[in-house]
C-alpha cells in the first residue's frame, strides 16, 4: 500500500516519475487567470491567521461546510476565526474524495511543511504551527516561494489598476497584470448592475454616457488603459454564447430602456451581449490580446445566500444550455472578418467537453500554435477526474502538445499547489501511455512536451 501524499503522489509509473521530477517540477508558474486581490499583493499583506488566509473568500470550503451541516455563523458569519477554523478542520475528513481533501493537505504540506491530517483532533496543533509561519508568508513571499513569474488578476474595466501600477514600479519578482472583465457592461437583463457599472464608467472616463455609442467609446478607452497597464487578456463569464442579429436602433433602444431601469427581454439581452462582445473581441484582436470565455455556470442559485453574502458565495453550479450553434456563429463572425483573437474556451459542463474541443479546431488558422485553446478543467471540473477528462479530450480532438496548461482561478494565495496537482496528473497520463507501449519511450521529446504544457506554451502564447 502507498502512503498518503508521498513524494510519488499520483505518479504511478517510473516514466511518470521521471517526467515529473526531471522536467515538470522545476518549471516556474505562469498563473494567467486568477481572482487574487491586487491590493493584497501590492501591500504585501501578512495574514492574521489560518482562517484569514485559507477560509475567508474560499467558496469551495464554504460549500463543503454547508453540506457537512455546519451553520452559516461558523462559515461566513460572526464566529471568531479559530472557531471557524475548528469547524473547517472537523469537516475536512468528510471531504475525502472531494478535491478539497487533496488540495488542503497539499497546501498544508507546502508552504507550511505540515504533514498531519487535518481533523477536529489536530485542529489546534495545526492552527498554531501554521500561524507561527504566517509572518514569513506574506503575499509576495508566497508568490516567490511558489516560483510564480506572472499572475493575471480579473478586473473590472472601471478599476484604477493602481495596485498593478504600484507593483510595476516596485517589482518583487512576480509580474502582476490586469485582465479586462467587462461582464457588467452587457448586463441589461439586470439593470441595477448595468446602471451601477455605467455610472461608474462615466465617472472614471469623465464622459457622459447617453447612448450605446457612448458606452462603446468609454469601454474602448478603458481597454486602452488596461493595455497601457500591461493587460494582454480579456475574460468573459457567460452563461452560454449569444448570437442574435441586431440593428443600431435596437441597440440604442435596449441601452436607453436599461438606463430607465427596464429589464431587457431575453432576446434583447442576447442582441446586446452579441453586439458588445463582438466589439470587444475586435479590440482584443487589434491589440494582440488573448480572450477567455468561461461558459456554462448557472450562478447565484440560492437567492437567500446571494442576498446575505453577495456573488461567489458557493451557490453556483453547472448549467445546461445549448452551446454549439451560437458559439460557432460567434467565432465565425469574427473569423470571417479576420478579427478572431487568440481565444481560450473554458467549459463547466463535462457533457460538453467534446463540443468545446472540436469547436476550437474549427477556428485554428495557422497564425499561432494552438490559437484556439480548449481551456483547462474549470471550477467543478478542476479535479483529478475533470483534468484527466479535459486532457484526454484535448488529446483526442486537438493537440495536447500545444496546450497552454494550468491556472489556479483561485482567490487564495495558498492555491498554487494546484499547478503541482495538474503537473503530476499530466505526467502520470503520459507515463502510463509510454509504459503501455502507446507512446514511444522518447523521454527528451516527452520531457519537452511536458515543459511546454507547464510553462513554455503559455509564455509564448501570452507573450509574457
Ligand atoms: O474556481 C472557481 C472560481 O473561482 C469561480 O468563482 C470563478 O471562476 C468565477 O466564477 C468567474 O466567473 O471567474
Amino acid at each position: 500500500m502507498k502512503g498518503f501524499l508521498t513524494e510519488d503522489f499520483l505518479l504511478q509509473t517510473e516514466t511518470a516519475k521521471r517526467l515529473y521530477f526531471d522536467y515538470a517540477q522545476s518549471m516556474p508558474v505562469l498563473d494567467y487567470h486568477n481572482h487574487l486581490p491586487p491590493d493584497e499583493v501590492a501591500q504585501n499583506k501578512v495574514f492574521k491567521n489560518l482562517t484569514d488566509i485559507w477560509l475567508r473568500g474560499d467558496h469551495y470550503k464554504w460549500r463543503a461546510m454547508r453540506a457537512n451541516g455546519i451553520a452559516e455563523t461558523y462559515i461566513t458569519g460572526s464566529a471568531d476565526d479559530f472557531t471557524k477554523f475548528r469547524h473547517w478542520a472537523a469537516t475536512t475528513p468528510y471531504t475525502m474524495r472531494n478535491p478539497l481533501y487533496h488540495w488542503s493537505h497539499m497546501e498544508l504540506k507546502n508552504p507550511f511543511g505540515i504533514t498531519d491530517l487535518l481533523s477536529e483532533a489536530t485542529a489546534e496543533k495545526i492552527w498554531e504551527a501554521a500561524n507561527d509561519k504566517l509572518p514569513q508568508l506574506s503575499t509576495q513571499q508566497l508568490l516567490q516561494h511558489f516560483k510564480v513569474e506572472v499572475i493575471c488578476t480579473t478586473d473590472d474595466p472601471t478599476d484604477s489598476l493602481e495596485h498593478h501600477k504600484a507593483v510595476a514600479t516596485q517589482p518583487f519578482g512576480t509580474r502582476m497584470l490586469p485582465t479586462f472583465r467587462p461582464d457588467k457592461a452587457m448586463a441589461v437583463d439586470t439593470p441595477a448592475v448595468f446602471n451601477a457599472f455605467v455610472d461608474k464608467l462615466a465617472i472614471v472616463t469623465n464622459r457622459e454616457i447617453r447612448s450605446y455609442q457612448d458606452l462603446l467609446e468609454a469601454l474602448k478607452e478603458r481597454h486602452t488603459y488596461f493595455h497601457e497597464a500591461g493587460g494582454r487578456l480579456s475574460d468573459h463569464g457567460i452563461t452560454t454564447f449569444s448570437f442574435a442579429a441586431y440593428t443600431q436602433s435596437e441597440l440604442d433602444k435596449i441601452f436607453l430602456n436599461a438606463r430607465n431601469h427596464e429589464t431587457a427581454t431575453p432576446y434583447e439581452s442576447e442582441q446586446f451581449k452579441t453586439a458588445v462582445l463582438l466589439q470587444i473581441c475586435e479590440w482584443n484582436h487589434e491589440r494582440g490580446w488573448a480572450q477567455q470565455f468561461h461558459a456554462g455556470a448557472i450562478r447565484n442559485n440560492n437567492s437567500r445566500l446571494l442576498q446575505m453574502l453577495g456573488a461567489d458565495a458557493g451557490v453556483d453550479s453547472i448549467g445546461d444550455w445549448n452551446m454549439a450553434s451560437a458559439m460557432s456563429a460567434f467565432f465565425d463572425a469574427l473569423d470571417k472578418k479576420s478579427k478572431l483573437a487568440k481565444t481560450i474556451i473554458y467549459n463547466l459542463n463535462p457533457a460538453w467537453n467534446e463540443v468545446f474541443a472540436t469547436m476550437a479546431g474549427n477556428f485554428q488558422d495557422g497564425t499561432v500554435p494552438g490559437k484556439i485553446q480548449f481551456g483547462s478543467g474549470w471550477w467543478f471540473l478542476d479535479q483529478k477526474d475533470g483534468m484527466e477528462k479535459q486532457i484526454n479530450t484535448l488529446s483526442n480532438m486537438g493537440l495536447l502538445s500545444r496546450f497552454v496548461g494550468m491556472l489556479t482561478d483561485s482567490r487564495s494565495f495558498l492555491s498554487f499547489p494546484r499547478h503541482e496537482y495538474f503537473r503530476r496528473i499530466l505526467c502520470n497520463l503520459i507515463g502510463r501511455d509510454v509504459e503501455n507501449g502507446e507512446l514511444p519511450n522518447d523521454i527528451p521529446w516527452l520531457g519537452k512536451m511536458v515543459q511546454d504544457i507547464c510553462y513554455y506554451n503559455a509564455k509564448a502564447y501570452f507573450d509574457f
